[in-house]
């Protein structure tokens, strides 16, 4: 059994490899969630001057997608992060993140036009903007050794109300697509072909929310124990001082 003192160090070596990533990794890293953050900030902005010049929802869509389809492809990047160790997060979560946002906006919003007005794409264009403004801006403090309490606060907390709000909207998106694309017959293929293999995007739309079912509890609970980690960590600390 090792000594209090050689637990102590094994505890001080596994903060320090957390703390410590290799300098080009960090200054990668760096760039990347403060241009994410940048590039979410000007969503915000451009939705917030879209709204109150034209005092409506119809056509906000169409004016951020752009910048939208941008930077929420460039996250894609994240898996990668994940896979090569250049961060501590599990690829399996943030590659059904990413991938479940990804379906959204080339899949769902991009492909089905008639959608793109519905009130449910704001209700999840917000969530995702606040969470990933405030998300990439605790990375890139965090990075800097320079995090502001209210950040991680707001990490750590605003997930709880925007995660259900982000998932309700892309969950009424998709059903509202439902009968656009049934009718339409969009992205699918029909027997008989002569690769004798057969594609319902209905049926696939369907599949995916139902998928929320088991998947979505899955990265709130990553969430929550995310949460449970930082801020009760800190106040276990509080206690034995
Ligand atoms: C083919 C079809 C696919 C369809 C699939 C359908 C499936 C549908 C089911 C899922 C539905 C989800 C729908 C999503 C809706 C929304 O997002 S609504 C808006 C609200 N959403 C959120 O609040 C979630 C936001 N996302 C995240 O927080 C992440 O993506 C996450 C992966 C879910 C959790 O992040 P994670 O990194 O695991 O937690 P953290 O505590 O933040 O970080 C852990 C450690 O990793 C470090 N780190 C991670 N990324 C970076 C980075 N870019 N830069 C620097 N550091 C990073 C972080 O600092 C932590 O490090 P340590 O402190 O050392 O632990």
């Amino acid at each position: 059994m090792a000594s209090s003192e050689e637990d102590g160090s094994a505890e001080d070596k596994e903060n320090n490899k957390k703390k410590t990533k290799r300098p080009f990794v960090t200054a990668w890293l760096t760039i990347y969630n403060i241009a994410m953050t940048a590039g979410w900030m000007v969503l915000a902005v451009a939705m917030i001057r879209f709204y109150i010049q034209k005092g409506t929802h119809k056509g906000l869509y169409k004016s951020i997608s752009r910048t939208l389809k941008f930077f929420q492809t460039f996250a894609l990047l994240e898996i990668f992060h994940c896979a090569f160790g250049m961060v501590r997060t599990s690829v399996i979560v943030t590659g059904v993140q990413v991938c479940s946002r990804i379906f959204m906006v080339w899949f769902v919003t991009h492909s089905i036009k008639q959608i793109q007005n519905e009130e449910s794409v704001v209700l999840f264009l917000v969530a995702w903007t606040v969470t990933e403004i405030t998300r990439y801006s605790f990375y890139t403090f965090s990075l800097l050794n320079h995090l502001p309490y209210f950040i991680k606060w707001a990490r750590y907390n605003l997930f709880i109300v925007l995660y259900p709000v982000g998932v309700a909207g892309e969950l009424l998106t998709i059903y509202a697509a439902l009968p656009y694309v049934r009718k339409s017959g969009m992205l699918s293929v029909r027997l008989p072909n002569k690769y004798n293999v057969s594609f319902d995007y209905y049926i696939c739309l369907i599949i995916v929310m139902l998928s929320y079912i088991p998947l979505f509890p899955q990265l709130f609970f990553h969430m929550l124990r995310q949460r449970r980690k930082v801020l009760h960590g800190e106040v276990m600390v509080e206690k034995e001082d």
